[in-house]
């Protein structure tokens, strides 16, 4: 481990950006692995200062200055969290250095107790070391990263941090194939601290994505503390600087290839473009891609997210075709998960698209007469047939219902608003009927291309052609609340 040497030391104070930017440089250069505590410590101090409460007033000051931090700050922060750790976890016997789950779940029990006993879990800013050191507060995130961190302090480099898209665990041991759950996740569930990730139904849960996570090297443990970082002084306002400092390590991180296998990532960047275009830089668009490439060659595209990053970024710069078919490709990854009540964060992603998004869409589309109206282009409706049909697939063979009464009308007002003779260019033809209905397919799509076959024919999931279709299922919904009105 790099640690934290004289030259980093000598750019304290640091009193601006890129002494930061400089000292994650010198620390991903460096010969040795980039010292997690340090960087977590340094990048949650600029975080606070900028962010939290305490000194909100918007200083107008030479532009990317931050407010001025002392090495003795870091040093202390940093000694203080080598002394919790080797205070409780003596590793000097084991000489052999691969970590155990004993120790691992040591680790994580030493965080996990000195945490405050109640505190408002969601909140921003608890993700960094600065936070537990000074607060003694993480969100999930930050335990996670905190265990790998300090595995890291006592000496164990076969402990790295696994991330799917709404949790964090670590993998461990001689082949780095062994894992550990050493935080919580969501409301409510007990937590599972010190076993092995599920091989039961939690697996095929998009929680687990299909054991498809991101595995960080330590590197890429850098990059999840950058995209970690919060730049959000409330709900409407960000702190430029803190904004300016994480876009500047995403794109450090991004030339050194610390982002190739890390599509949320470069999601992440995409985002920190559109609001801030670097001159010289690939568009925000291009980094969308770009991480969905990185799903499909590296997690057998079976990540969501990807997709919704980017339909987000044409949704909001009125591209509505475009986002369309980003929706239903990544309703295509959705399908061949079951529902758990593990899964509520995409659940709530795909309900905001289908019951606030695509309707807003239809509301500012219909009112126009223009002939190249989205509602004359039979490949949109097909696509929202894709999207429809994807969750309607990933309900079936849940043991969680997905689709309630709420999610109907929104879905037939917006099926209604194309006429027939562009649905009618949407010819639904059932698959092969080789596929087996009782397992869930691997994703049909490899994604690049949407479901269509030559002559433009729309391939609905065989499960609902054939057993309950989309549209039945539409029908019975819809009845349902004719009787609900009509009561
Ligand atoms: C398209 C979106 C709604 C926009 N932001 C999104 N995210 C923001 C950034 N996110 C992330 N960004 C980098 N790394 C990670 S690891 C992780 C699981 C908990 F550890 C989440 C996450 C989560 C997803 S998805």
């Amino acid at each position: 481990m790099a640690g934290f040497t004289d030259r980093d030391k000598a750019l304290f104070p640091l009193k601006n950006i890129s002494s930061a930017v400089e000292i994650f440089k010198n620390q991903l250069e460096s010969s040795h692995e980039p010292d997690l505590a340090l960087l977590s410590i340094i990048g949650g101090a600029v975080e606070n200062s900028l962010t939290c409460r305490s000194n909100v007033t918007i200083q107008v000051v030479e532009p990317k200055a931050l407010p001025i931090l002392e090495l003795h700050t870091i040093e202390d922060l940093y000694n203080k969290f080598h002394a919790i750790m080797k205070g409780a976890i003596d590793v000097s016997k084991n000489e052999n250095k691969v970590c155990t789950r004993e120790t691992i779940k040591k680790v994580s029990d030493v965080v996990w107790n000195s945490l405050t006993r109640s505190y408002y879990k969601d909140r921003a800013h608890l993700q960094s070391l600065y936070s537990y050191l000074t607060g003694r507060k993480l969100d999930c995130f930050g335990v996670a990263f905190a265990v790998v961190a300090g595995c890291q302090a006592l000496g164990f480099s076969d402990v790295h941090l696994a991330l799917s898209e709404d949790h964090a665990w670590v993998v461990f041991g001689e082949t780095g194939t062994e894992t550990a759950e050493v935080t919580w996740h969501g409301k409510g569930n007990e937590d599972k601290r010190g076993q092995e990730i599920g091989k039961g139904v939690s697996a095929r849960s998009w929680l687990y994505v299909n054991n498809k996570p991101v595995i960080c090297t330590r590197a890429m443990e850098v990059a999840a503390l950058v995209s970690a970082i919060n730049p959000s002084l409330n709900a409407t306002l960000d702190a430029c600087e803190v904004a300016c400092l994480q876009q500047e390590l995403l794109w450090l991180l991004y030339d050194l290839g610390h982002l190739a296998k890390y599509p949320m990532a470069i999601g992440n960047l995409g985002d920190l473009e559109e609001i801030a275009p670097t001159p010289g830089r690939v568009p925000c668009s291009a980094l969308f891609q770009e991480a969905i490439l990185s799903a499909r060659t590296y997690y057998n595209n079976q990540h969501v997210y990807p997709y919704t990053y980017q339909g987000g970024y044409f949704y909001r710069n009125k591209m509505y075709k475009e986002a369309f078919e980003s929706w239903a490709n990544a309703s295509d990854v959705i399908r061949l998960y079951n529902y758990s009540r593990d899964d509520e964060e995409i659940y709530k992603e795909f309900l905001e698209i289908a019951n606030e998004l695509i309707p807003h869409i239809m509301k500012v589309i219909s009112s126009g007469f223009s002939a190249n109206s989205i509602l004359k282009k039979p490949e949109c409706f097909a696509n929202l047939l894709r999207f429809y049909d994807g969750i309607c697939q990933w309900e079936q063979g849940s043991a969680t219902p997905v689709l309630h009464i709420g999610w109907a009308k929104p879905l037939v007002n917006t099926i209604s608003k194309f006429d027939a003779d562009v649905r009618a260019q949407v010819n639904i033809v059932c698959e092969s009927e080789t596929s087996h209905l009782d397992e869930k397919k691997l994703p049909r799509s490899n994604g690049n291309t949407s479901c269509f076959n030559n002559n433009n024919n729309y391939c609905l999931s065989e499960e609902h052609a054939k057993s309950n279709n989309l549209i039945n299922k539409i029908e019975s919904k819809v009845t349902k609340e004719d009787e609900v009105t009509n009561l």
